[in-house]
């Protein structure tokens, strides 16, 4: 594929920079690193003089006085301080969209979407982005919003960061490899990467076409569940998280720097990349995570527990046990539940559900030609009824329960307390799918009094 031009050298280019990363490992530690020796100042953070002739830095992701257990912030030590730049003017936004979203009411409907068409040649990740829908208020720093991304093209001397939230990036085709202010990260499909709110980065594809999901979080920032009466260890184990450790760029000409603010994009031309920090510490950090490291928990007796046993983020909100979003990640797992309907049950939840799909498929959605694929989703709104199609209820109500391995899928959720209310660009797409409803046809009655 490709004519061997310019993208398909800077992905080669990518790929060899990608091999081989160098990660810090843990979630919420305090990491530190430092690209050059003795650029970070030990034992304070705003030296006199910083060292090296680097300016200090402080990026905070909480309020200064937050508790201890909660408190974001971290430290950079760079060449130019981020302050040394023009004002930013307001560009257009191409497909993304913003909370409040008010364009169309909220829809009471089960929605299922195709995966997004291939975008033009040249479009970066930046303009790849395409909303679902969301909720809250980035004003607020309450809520969410679900966004797609296709593209086939680098982001060249431009680099992006998100004011309104931290973004959870989901990639399902093609690896990317992402240069952020912290180092690089690299996140193959199965991954998730996940940057702070505020953190600057930019996106090389790592295959000419590329594509995702993307979490943005205007809440309170994404942290690992309590584990309660589990014990001190599963779900998701903090050492599975990589930050990245210090890679600067030392780039002396225009970068245009896109800020996202309260759902609008803003640009400032820079004279010098702002991923130029020399060294860093703290615990407001971008990581990547391996989904397949998830340590998945389940029934060894009967009956199918509910989702929230795979969650491998959430983010809380001011009531206990009521989440922002929370994201779980429906991971191969043995099913050995005895006399149990072992896929999801049928329901209606109080809270919000979009799905997708990374591979393979979904043990509630097997019917049929397959409408849930890879780069699809479905959106089931507060108090929808969905569960099994169909072909699922039957099956599984007929199955001999052996222990059976589930290992042919990776599908995740992004479940909120608010409903999702869809943009009008997701609820006229050709690539909505018209005849959802259809899975749940023809379930028949079995009622023998
Ligand atoms: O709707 C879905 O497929 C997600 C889901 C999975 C499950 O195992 C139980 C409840 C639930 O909402
Ligand atoms: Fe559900």
């Amino acid at each position: 594929m490709g004519d061997g031009t310019g993208i398909e050298q800077g992905i080669e280019q990518a790929r060899k920079t990608a091999e081989g990363l160098e990660y810090a490992s843990g979630f919420g530690n305090e990491h530190s690193s430092e690209a050059v020796p003795g650029a970070l100042p030990i034992g304070h953070n705003s030296p006199q003089r910083a060292p090296l002739g680097l300016y200090a830095e402080q990026l905070s992701g909480t309020a200064f006085t937050e508790p201890r257990a909660t408190n974001r912030r971290s430290w950079l030590y760079r060449i130019r301080p981020s302050a040394a730049h023009p004002p930013f003017t307001r560009i257009a936004g191409g497909a993304l969209r913003g909370a409040p979203f008010t364009e169309a009411v909220p829809d009471p409907n089960r929605l299922r979407w195709d995966p997004l068409p291939e975008p033009p040649e040249g479009t970066d990740f930046l303009s790849g982005l395409w909303t679902l829908g969301g909720n809250g208020d980035a004003t607020q720093r309450a809520g969410m919003a679900i966004h797609l991304y296709a593209a086939n093209a680098p982001m060249t001397d431009r680099v992006f960061s998100d004011a309104d939230g931290e973004l959870l990036i989901v990639p399902e085709r093609g690896g990317l490899l992402l240069r952020t202010e912290f180092g690089l990260l690299r996140a193959e499909p199965g991954h998730v990467a996940l940057i702070p709110r505020g953190v600057r980065f930019r996106v090389e594809p790592l295959e000419p076409s590329v594509r995702g999901y993307v979490c943005e979080n205007y809440g309170r920032p994404f942290t690992l569940p309590e584990l309660g009466p589990i014990g001190a260890n599963g779900l998701a184990n903090p050492r599975d998280f990589l930050a990245p450790v210090a890679a600067y760029e030392d780039v002396e000409r225009p970068v245009e720097v896109v800020n996202k603010f309260c759902g609008n994009l803003w640009a400032a031309r820079y004279d010098h990349s702002p991923l130029d920090v020399v060294a860093w510490h703290g615990n407001h950090v971008p990581y990547v995570y391996d989904l397949r490291r998830f340590n998945v928990l389940g029934t060894i007796s009967y009956d199918h527990p509910d989702p929230s046993i795979f969650t491998v983020l959430t983010s809380p909100s001011d009531t206990p046990g009521l989440a922002g979003v929370d994201f779980v990640v429906f991971a191969p797992r043995w099913l050995v539940g005895e006399d149990t309907f072992r896929p999801p049950y049928f329901h209606r939840n109080v809270m919000s559900e979009y799905m997708g799909l990374i591979e393979g498929a979904y043990d509630a959605k097997t019917g049929g030609t397959g409408g849930f694929v890879p780069g699809g989703g479905s959106l089931h709104n507060m108090m929808s009824a969905h569960g099994p199609d169909h072909e699922t209820f039957e099956r599984a109500s007929a199955a001999e329960l052996a222990p059976h391995r589930l290992d042919d899928g990776l599908a995740f959720m992004f479940e909120t307390r608010w409903p999702v209310t869809a943009t009008r660009q997701a609820l006229e797409a050709d690539h909505l799918q018209g005849r959802y409803d259809d899975v749940w046809q023809g379930l028949e009655r079995h009622f023998r009094p």
